[in-house]
C-alpha cells in the first residue's frame, strides 16, 4: 500500500451509526421541518427556490422519507438539526474506535477528512457535540455533496484536487460499496467497512493498523 497522507471518512455507517441518522437525525428534521420553514422564512427562500414542485416543503418531507442525497434538502436539515445541538436535544453519536482512530492518525501526521452527503454545516455539529465531546480539533477538513455525489468518480477527483496529493495517497473508508467503487474508479485507495462484519474492517482502528 503507498504511503497514505489523508484518510478521507463517510459519517453514517463509518464514523457513527447508521441509527443515529435515519432515527434520530433525520426524524428531528421532519418533525421541526414545516415550523423551521415558517419561523426562517428568509433565510430557507433561497434553498426552497432549488427545490421543484407547487409545495416545495411536501416535496421535503417525501425526500427526507427516500433518503434523498439533495443538496437543498441537507442543508436545510444541517439549519434545523443546529437547533437540536444548541439546546441539547441532539448529541452526534460516534462510535468508540472513531475518536481513538483520529487521535492516532492525528498522532502519525495522517490528515482527516469528512465526505458526507450531510451539509458540511452540519458534519461540523455532529462532531463538535458528539458524545465522546469536540472532535473537531482532530478532524483538517470537510467536503459534501457540493463537491459532486458521493457515488460518482468525478466527486473522489474533486476532492483529490482541492487536497493536493496524489489520488493513490488517499484512503477513503465507507460502509456503502458504490461509494468505495467509485473512489477507486478515480484512482483513491478505499476500504468497504462493515460495523456488523462482511466488509473488509469491522472498525476504524482496523485501518491503517
Ligand atoms: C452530517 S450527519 C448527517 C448525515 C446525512 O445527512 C446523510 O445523509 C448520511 O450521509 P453519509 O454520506 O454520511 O452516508
Ligand atoms: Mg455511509
Amino acid at each position: 500500500m503507498p504511503e497514505i497522507g489523508a484518510v478521507l471518512l463517510d459519517i453514517e455507517g463509518t464514523t457513527s451509526s447508521i441509527a443515529f441518522v435515519s432515527e434520530v437525525l433525520f426524524p428531528y428534521a421532519r418533525a421541526h421541518l414545516r415550523d423551521f420553514v415558517a419561523r426562517h422564512a428568509d433565510a430557507v427562500a433561497p434553498i426552497l427556490a432549488e427545490v421543484p414542485g407547487d409545495d416545495p416543503v411536501a416535496t421535503l418531507l417525501r425526500w427526507i422519507d427516500d433518503d434523498r442525497k439533495a443538496t437543498p434538502l441537507k442543508t436545510l436539515q444541517g439549519m434545523i438539526w443546529a437547533e437540536g445541538y444548541a439546546d441539547g436535544t441532539l448529541k452526534g453519536h460516534v462510535y468508540p474506535d472513531t475518536p481513538v482512530a483520529l487521535r492516532r492518525w492525528r498522532g502519525a501526521g495522517i490528515a482527516v477528512h469528512i465526505y458526507s452527503s450531510g451539509s458540511i454545516a452540519a458534519q461540523k455539529l455532529l462532531f463538535r457535540h458528539s458524545i465522546e465531546g469536540d472532535l473537531t480539533p482532530l478532524i483538517a477538513g470537510y467536503f459534501d455533496t457540493t463537491s459532486g455525489p458521493k457515488q460518482e468518480a468525478g466527486s473522489y477527483r474533486v476532492i483529490t484536487a482541492a487536497l493536493g496529493l496524489a489520488p493513490g495517497a488517499i484512503l477513503f473508508v465507507s460502509d456503502v460499496q458504490a461509494e468505495v467503487d467509485a473512489a477507486h474508479a478515480a484512482g483513491l485507495q478505499a476500504l468497504l467497512i462493515a460495523r456488523e462484519g462482511g466488509g473488509e474492517v469491522r472498525s476504524l482502528g482496523e485501518v491503517l493498523p
